[in-house]
């Protein structure tokens, strides 16, 4: 079965498109793999998969294996880009026992499509099929956190997703919801919705992310309030459920991710003695072999690496 040995299955909801929802995801996956949790990101956002450009693996090739389709490893596939040897012999996508290093997966329908980037026109019964084999037919091997990027809104694929996964899934598998929204009034009103979708079908609330709340200038990284702030987190409070914390717009995140690049720890820093590779700027091995390397990011990592560990407390009480 593709979910059985998967810990932690958690959806990222929006209640509109565009506010973020993908960028949120990715940046909550590439924190949990850097605290060292291995992680698989699913990217059914039928509406215009981005994940796969948010991790620079646009043109990577999804393999069909007689279980199902094998997700596209993300450290190996910068390692092949960069011309790195492989540290898994191409292996690492298979069921054994991983790492435990922070490794990071992603299956996107964006793999699939001739025109990469293309948003689906299907039919509401094709889309639902697709969800549902996405969950069923991906061969995932053992993960820390599943992260399902779903599309915008409360619509059947959503309902199909639920309903799959309450199937397919452990009841003590699924995590529970992170809810992306915006500053305005109409993100947020969107919003409930999602919180209200998330109480009927019993999935549990992990908590509300307010991203693009401010924005950090890149001459003296001065965070200015463009739209009013705090807005997510008054709404958070109205509905009882956790607020996690605000995300500003960085200019310097749309630029990482526009050059390949991406945002990944805080800028400067150096990360010793772990062999994992994370699109590092520049990277040195020391003579024993461990690689020594120094991550280039916006000014969103420190914020994410904040959100997830909230989201890990989070989870871990509710399994005590
Ligand atoms: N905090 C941020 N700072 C700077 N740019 C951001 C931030 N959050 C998102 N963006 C940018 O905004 C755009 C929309 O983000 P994203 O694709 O993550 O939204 P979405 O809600 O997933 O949209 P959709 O529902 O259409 O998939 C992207 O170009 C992304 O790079
Ligand atoms: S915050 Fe300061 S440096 Fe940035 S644009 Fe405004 S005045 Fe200029």
């Amino acid at each position: 079965m593709s979910l059985q040995d998967i810990k932690h299955i958690a959806l990222v909801l929006s209640g509109k498109g565009g506010v973020g929802k993908s960028s949120v995801t990715t940046q909550l996956a590439l924190s949990l793999s850097l605290q060292g949790h291995n992680v698989g990101i699913l990217d059914v956002d039928l509406t215009g998969p981005s994940i796969p450009r948010f991790l620079g693996i646009e043109n990577a090739k999804v393999r069909q294996a007689p279980g199902g389709w094998i997700p596209v490893p993300v450290h190996e596939a910068d390692r092949s880009r960069d011309g790195l040897p492989s540290e898994t012999n191409g292996s690492a996508e298979l069921d054994g026992p991983r790492s435990g290093r922070g490794e990071l997966y992603c299956m996107s329908l964006g793999f699939l499509l001739a025109n990469r980037g293309n948003a689906v026109v299907w039919r509401g019964p094709k889309k639902t099929a697709m969800v549902r084999q996405f969950l069923t037919d991906v061969k995932w091997g053992p993960l820390d956190y599943l992260l399902i990027d779903t599309p915008p809104g409360t619509s059947d694929e959503h309902i199909s997703l639920v309903e799959t996964l309450l199937k397919s899934a452990r009841p003590e598998q699924l995590a529970g919801a992170v809810i992306v929204t915006t500053p305005q009034a109409i993100s947020i009103s969107d919003v409930k919705k999602e919180i209200n979708f998330c109480r009927k079908t019993g999935v549990s609330i992990l908590g509300v992310v307010e991203n693009m709340a401010g924005f950090v200038c890149p001459n003296c990284s001065e965070c200015t309030n463009v739209f009013s702030k705090g807005g997510g987190e008054a709404m958070a409070k109205e509905f009882g459920v956790p607020f996690l914390g605000s995300v500003p717009i960085d200019p310097m995140f749309v630029r990482l991710i526009e050059e390949g690049r991406r945002p990944t720890y805080p800028e400067g820093t150096v990360i010793e003695g772990q062999d994992m590779y994370l699109n590092g700027q520049s990277n040195s091995a020391r003579d024993d072999g461990l690689l020594v390397e120094k991550y280039t990011a916006c000014s969103l990592c420190s914020i994410f690496a904040g959100i997830v560990s909230q989201v890990v407390t989070s989870i871990e009480q509710k399994r005590h």
